[in-house]
């Protein structure tokens, strides 16, 4: 990615230093299991997973074979991710949208529910990636477009406006 950008590597390795390291990193792995959906009870649009776009810099999403996950694309449509079996899928999250000003855009998506009268379950396992909690994100083109932010800051301002202040 920094190679892409005609950056230095070490601008986003040396803020992932701690990953897996201890309290100084909030990179998590998370286990997501869909279970099979009952048509009976299904609600007018409803989703597996709510469109959104992850917080961190990078997500690593590993997906079972019966997909569902979709993209939204720059005009404003959701195209379906295939699954391709032994591959990862790599989301732009939302700092490091913020970090590049922009030219790496994170992405928005969600997951379907099956079709009617697939009763499939869902598994997927996602790397949310997180540079260091103390690391200042500064946007990397010099700009000032975004204010910096320390990494742990803006997370907790983002579960904030998600799940509510205290
Ligand atoms: O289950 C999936 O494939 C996607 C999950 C997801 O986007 C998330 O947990 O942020
Ligand atoms: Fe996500």
């Amino acid at each position: 990615m920094a190679h892409s950008l005609d950056l230095d590597p070490e601008v986003f390795l040396s803020t992932h230093r701690l990953i897996g390291k201890g309290e100084e990193n909030d990179t998590t792995l998370r286990s997501l299991y869909y279970p099979p959906v009952n048509r009976e009870k299904v609600k007018e649009d409803q989703l597996r997973c709510g469109e959104h776009s992850d917080y961190g810099s990078i997500t690593l999403l590993f997906q079972s074979h019966e997909g569902g996950l979709q993209v939204l694309s720059r005009s404003g449509e959701y195209i379906s991710a295939p699954v391709i079996p032994g591959t990862v899928l790599v989301n732009i999250a939302d700092l490091m949208q913020r970090w590049t000003s922009d030219l790496f855009v994170s992405s928005v998506h969600r997951v379907l529910l099956p079709p009617a009268g697939d009763c499939s379950t869902r598994q997927s396992l996602a790397f949310f990636v997180h540079p260091d909690t103390d690391a200042l994100i500064t946007c990397i083109d010099g700009s000032n477009k975004y204010p910096p932010v320390k990494s742990g800051d803006y997370l907790i301002e983002r579960f904030n406006d998600s799940y509510g202040r205290e």
